[in-house]
């Protein structure tokens, strides 16, 4: 039995940073890894998906190229072993730069295997027992792959093994058309795949306003990507040219033949081989683990930080959810997980950045609210670059004067999004914003202005 005054499952993005914050507090603290240093987000999440995505925009503006007058000669080709390459080499210094800061922490031993409780506080690992005070899961997620007719007959991509392709899809048949299916769609059809989204909810990211869901929707149709809603029925085999699928959309059958297939129906939490049970830890029927306020679990000296919590799935969040319990048990800083404020972007061209509530949970609370909105055709940095679609919407409470939520998606919306993130995190009203004076000519100058022109929201 090795005994820890401190230990960490998993060094996704919340648990490596606490693992060295615990250390520095003079804990002797363990970090178990089963699989790679960063998790999700470094490896098979947000970094690999991001440097993809901008070798596929460099491709996208080669081919536009001539519009501004730049003439290229010759087609514009795409090495896809040299986009792999290039996205490989991103990770592995991610992956690298966070080991060596786990390695040179002094008080922090790493351990790799795949942790399972043995009780409230003792894990094992490889054999050996680990005994500590102080427990906190980080283990995040994995792609979910449901019962799907056919599926198991199939060679099937998900968002991870995707990743380790370094040739081009002919054509790619994605399933699901939320955040993961969409940024992979656009993706691939600017890489020079024929793209079809299956989604089978009425509208694309169903989580959004309506409007936003089908803007979103027309930006893709409109580089080429077919989007197929209301699918039911999904039936899939194999095909001498890869995989076949058939299903009915709105009550229609449609038949398609793809090169491969991409599932991106969501993600389930890394908790069911953790031996939650044993320690006597409460997770709901989907797998997450119950927390409260501050992040801790029903089981005392026990905490759950990221995706596995369900109160977050993005890589801020489980970093907030680390800077939560870092500063209630080590700084003496109360603070909570409720005080957050959603936030996130879908990292599509042009991207859509989100923060608090839709128009529609707006109406439904019944707050008198005003909005303000604005085609990206009337920006100006916009027009500059020939990058005009989308719209910003931002929502006020009438009476208090404070931004309740926007909707951004328009060019350089996941960065402007954040001077409506600041003002909304000070508890100010949105007058702060109108009287600040913004950058020319950026698309954060309009933003005054958009909120100098409120209308009452209505349904
Ligand atoms: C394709 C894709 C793109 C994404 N893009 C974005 C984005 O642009 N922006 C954004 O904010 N979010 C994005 N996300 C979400 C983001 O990656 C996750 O929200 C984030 O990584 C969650 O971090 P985490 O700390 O909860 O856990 P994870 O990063 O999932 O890490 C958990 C770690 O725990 C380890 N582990 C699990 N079980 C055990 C065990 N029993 N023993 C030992 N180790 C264990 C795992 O191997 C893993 O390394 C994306 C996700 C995907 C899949
Ligand atoms: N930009 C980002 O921050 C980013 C990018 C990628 C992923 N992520 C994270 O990853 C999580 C998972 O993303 P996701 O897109 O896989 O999941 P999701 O849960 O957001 O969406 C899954 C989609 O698949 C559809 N679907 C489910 N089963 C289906 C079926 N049988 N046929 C057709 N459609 C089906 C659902 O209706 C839904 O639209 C997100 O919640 C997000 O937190 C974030």
């Amino acid at each position: 039995m090795q005994n820890f005054d401190s230990v960490v499952i998993g060094a996704g993005q919340a648990g490596p940073a606490l693992a060295v914050r615990l250390a520095q507090s003079g804990r002797k603290t363990a970090i178990i890894e089963r699989k790679l240093m960063g998790g999700t987000c470094v490896n098979v999440g947000c970094t690999p998906t991001k440097t993809l995505i901008a070798s596929a925009r460099a491709a996208h503006v080669a081919r536009h190229a001539s519009e501004f007058g730049v003439m290229i000669s010759g087609p514009i080709e795409v090495d896809m072993q040299r986009v792999k390459a290039r996205k490989d080499a991103v990770v592995k210094q991610s992956n690298q730069g966070l080991t060596d800061w786990l390695k040179s922490t002094p008080n922090l031993e790493i351990i790799e295997g795949h942790a399972r409780f043995e009780s409230a506080n003792t894990i094992k690992v490889n054999q050996a027992l680990l005994q500590a005070k102080e427990i906190f899961i980080n283990v995040g997620g994995r792609p979910s792959v449901p019962k799907i007719d056919g599926l198991a007959d199939v060679k099937f991509f998900t968002s991870s093994s995707i990743l380790d392709i370094d040739y081009l899809p002919r054509h790619l048949i994605i399933i699901g058309g939320s955040y993961i299916g969409l940024e992979f769609a656009q993706m691939y059809r600017r890489f020079g795949s024929q793209v079809t989204v299956l989604e089978m909810g009425p509208r694309l990211i169903a989580r959004e306003d309506a409007a936003v869901s089908l803007a979103v929707q027309e930006v893709l149709q409109n580089e080429g990507i077919a989007v197929h809603l209301n699918v039911a029925d999904l039936h899939i085999a194999k095909h001498a040219n890869g995989v076949f699928v058939s299903a009915n959309v709105d009550a229609q059958p449609i038949e398609l033949t793809g090169s491969h297939l991409l599932l991106a129906v969501g993600r389930q939490p890394n908790t069911d081989d953790l031996g939650l049970d044993l320690a006597g830890v409460k997770s709901n029927d989907r797998g997450f683990i119950e927390v409260d306020d501050q992040l801790r679990t029903n089981v005392q000296g026990i905490w759950t930080m990221g995706d596995a919590n369900g109160r977050g799935a993005f890589t801020h969040t489980a970093w907030n959810d680390f800077e939560i319990v870092a500063a209630n048990l080590l700084d003496k800083d109360p603070r909570l997980v409720n005080d957050r404020i959603a936030t996130y972007a879908l990292f599509i061209d042009p991207p859509l950045a989100r923060v608090g509530l839709t128009e529609r949970e707006v109406l439904a609370s019944g707050k008198p609210a005003l909005v303000g909105r604005m085609s990206m055709a009337r920006v100006g940095r916009a027009r500059e670059r020939s990058e005009t679609q989308g719209e910003m919407s931002v929502i006020v409470d009438a009476e208090s004067k404070k931004i309740l939520g926007a909707a951004l998606l328009g060019i350089e919306a996941d960065e402007v999004i954040h001077c409506i993130v600041d003002v909304m995190t000070a508890g100010a009203p949105y007058t702060v914003i109108q009287r600040a004076v913004h950058i020319h000519p950026t698309v954060s100058e309009l933003i005054p202005t958009l909120l100098g022109n409120l209308k009452p929201l209505t349904a």
